[in-house]
């Protein structure tokens, strides 16, 4: 595996591979890797000849008040993981390789971007759409991994693509949890033993939410509410966002009546924030009928 720090650096070490024909995979990530990071670079390897990882901690998508400059790091453990596994290429930026000026442009996807976790964190999807679309244009991958736990994320870059015919192939990958449930994520570790302890109610309410739903709970107000019971009924969780959402336009709903809904959660756990989701009432495909 090969570290490299600047755009022109890795736009020459991928040019030879795309004139080779080879498929190029991306999977982007602020760093501070763990299981659900190595399952995109697993999905990319399976997918491409070549992968190629970025750490970035960017600076767009963070507010003023955010978690900007103590963000976990730690660049050589993670280029160990990544070349255990089997990546091509590290890249890792500096903030002045990837921004040598500041910033005229801007992607957006305001109307999505603005919903859920957006309306937490003004901003935060228009630094995520823009930082995604410089890195698309500097790496050119046929494929992107990005992983569901971010699901606004992913829905927010899936319509960025298609609206801007960016020629990239978007892929969702499952989330991956620990053995309680909680989704991984590089901010676990800002949990105290208790905390951690404490944030067993997040996936807990994804399960009370699918229980619920299944009861045939079909109005949506009713069932945030019971969310929001549920989960601050943990003395440190409080809820910023307990919604059901179409789990394509992210709007609210007005009724339910067996479709599929998506149901989002940003619960703060003392001061750390956690973001899960789970789509309930998926129709079984083909493969999944009742017996
Ligand atoms: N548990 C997980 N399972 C699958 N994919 C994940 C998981 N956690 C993060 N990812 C994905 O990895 C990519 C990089 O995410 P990022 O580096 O922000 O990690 P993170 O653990 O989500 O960090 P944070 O705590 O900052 O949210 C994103 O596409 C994200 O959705
Ligand atoms: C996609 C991403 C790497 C863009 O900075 C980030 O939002 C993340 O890690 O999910
Ligand atoms: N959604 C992962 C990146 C971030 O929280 O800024």
């Amino acid at each position: 595996m090969e570290i490299v720090h600047t755009i022109a650096a890795l736009r020459e070490r991928l040019g030879e591979h795309r004139k080779a024909g080879r498929r190029i995979g991306l999977v982007p990530t602020m760093g501070y890797l763990h299981a659900g990071h190595m399952e995109l670079v697993s999905r990319a390897k399976a997918e491409n000849d070549v992968v190629v990882t970025s750490i970035f901690v960017n600076p767009l998508q963070f507010g003023a008040n955010e978690d900007l400059a103590k963000y976990p790091r730690d660049l050589e453990r993670d280029s160990a993981m990544l070349r255990d596994a089997g990546v091509d290429y590290l890249f890792a930026p500096g903030v002045t390789d990837m921004y040598p000026r500041p910033m005229q442009t801007v992607v957006d996807v305001p109307k999505l971007g603005a919903e859920l976790e957006g309306a937490v964190r003004p901003g935060h999807f228009a630094g995520v759409a823009t930082v995604v679309t410089k890195l698309f244009n500097i790496v050119l991958p046929d494929s992107a991994y990005f992983g569901e736990k971010d699901y606004q994320q992913v829905t927010i870059i899936r319509r960025m693509v298609e609206d801007l015919a960016q020629p990239v192939r978007v892929v969702p990958v499952p989330t991956v949890r620990d053995a309680d449930g909680l989704a991984l994520s590089s901010r676990n570790v800002y949990l105290s033993k208790e905390e951690r302890a404490a944030a067993v109610i997040v996936p807990k309410a994804l399960a009370e939410a699918e229980r619920l739903y299944d009861l045939g709970v079909n109005d949506p107000a009713a069932l945030e509410e019971a969310l929001r019971a549920f989960i601050e009924k943990e003395p440190l969780a409080t809820v910023e966002v307990a919604a059901v959402r179409h789990p394509e336009t992210l709007e609210p709903l007005s009724k339910l009546q067996g479709q599929p809904i998506l149901i989002a959660l940003f619960v703060r756990i003392g001061t750390t924030r956690l973001l899960d989701n789970r789509v309930i009432g998926r129709k079984p495909s083909n493969n999944e009928k009742a017996a």
